[in-house]
């Protein structure tokens, strides 16, 4: 497991990261969302150990973190940096050898992971013939080539199409089922709502909550039901103690604390057949505003990134 403990970090004097503690469990997809600005890049690139924190401890699988943990570590940053000009498949080898790979393997690496990636056709074309989103591929195919223990990604599916972001997931997935730590950061809440086993979310270089997403989604945010009925509904409307958030004639979607929604249950029962009584999860970007409303001016969907 990847610990952080009471981390902090200032730029000029601004305190940008406030006692930041947090965990990503070998064998799971964490994801590390927060709006523009919330400290994640911050966050991964002192993981990384590209940057310094003011304070606080990192340790992995118990151990304190240092160069040679960090030797195993796969980074794919937000700016991307491989060589415009260079073939896809040239490139994709040449940092498997700079990682002591022989030159056959090296090769035969670099062709799996382009291939499992979807690059298959596009393997002796220059990075910069690729599109933006192919050219995110060749990245993430460079963070995975020397197999690391610990992979960290900020924004892989940003410019994604959805076939892209099921290939990168399965990529991903079959990494993390193979007992590494994956973390990534993300803006597209859908995104990271179905592909992630984890969560964590933070908000002026503050975590705000984190854990199982559905552990999560059941504790936070606010509680729906949607209640179906063969009987005319339009008289829920007005029912003290609840919300309508959507409403139909059999079927409804409100707001209300238990007890009101179990009284207007038994009001429902009465007037007719209830096909329908369940509480409706909130989903992950009603609790990310949820919590970042107070700290965050700029929620990730306007993210222009
Ligand atoms: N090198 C730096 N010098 C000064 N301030 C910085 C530096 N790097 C980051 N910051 C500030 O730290 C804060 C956190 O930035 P960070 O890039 O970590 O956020 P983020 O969550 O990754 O945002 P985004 O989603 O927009 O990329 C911001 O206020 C940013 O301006």
């Amino acid at each position: 497991m990847l610990e952080l403990q009471d981390i902090c970090r200032s730029f000029s004097g601004k305190q940008v990261l406030h006692d930041v503690s947090l965990s990503a469990e070998r064998g799971k997809l964490t994801g590390f969302v927060g709006g523009n600005g919330a400290g994640k890049t911050t966050t991964m690139r002192i993981i990384l150990g590209v940057l310094a924190a003011d304070s606080g401890h990192m340790r992995l699988d118990g151990a304190e973190l240092g160069s040679q943990a960090r030797s195993r570590f796969g980074y794919m940053p937000s700016e991307r940096g491989l060589y415009p000009k260079m073939k896809v498949a040239e490139q994709i080898t040449y940092l498997a050898r700079l990682h002591g790979y022989s030159k056959s393997e090296a090769t035969t690496r670099a062709v799996d992971l382009l291939t499992q990636l979807g690059l298959s056709e596009r393997l002796k074309d220059p990075l910069e013939a690729l599109s933006l989103g192919n050219q995110q591929r060749v990245q993430i195919a460079a963070s995975l080539v020397h197999e690391p223990d610990v992979l960290i990604l900020d924004e892989p599916f940003s410019g994604l199409d959805p076939f892209a972001v099921d290939l990168v997931l399965n990529v991903l997935t079959e990494k993390a089922a193979s007992g590494a730590v994956v973390l990534f950061s993300s803006h597209q809440l859908d995104v990271v709502e179905r592909l992630c086993d984890d969560l964590i979310i933070i908000g002026d270089g503050k975590i705000l909550a984190a854990g199982d997403r559905e552990d999560l989604r059941r504790r936070h945010g606010t509680l729906r039901y949607e209640l179906a009925s063969d009987a005319d509904l339009s008289w829920v409307q007005n029912h003290s103690g609840i919300r309508t958030d959507e409403a139909t004639e059999n079927r409804v979607i409100f707001r209300a604390e238990e007890s009101a929604a179990q009284q207007l249950l038994q009001d429902a029962v009465q007037r007719g057949p209830v096909t329908r009584f369940v509480p409706v999860l909130p989903t992950l970007s009603e609790i990310f505003r949820d919590f970042t409303n107070d700290s965050a001016p700029t929620l990730p969907q306007e993210a222009t990134r």
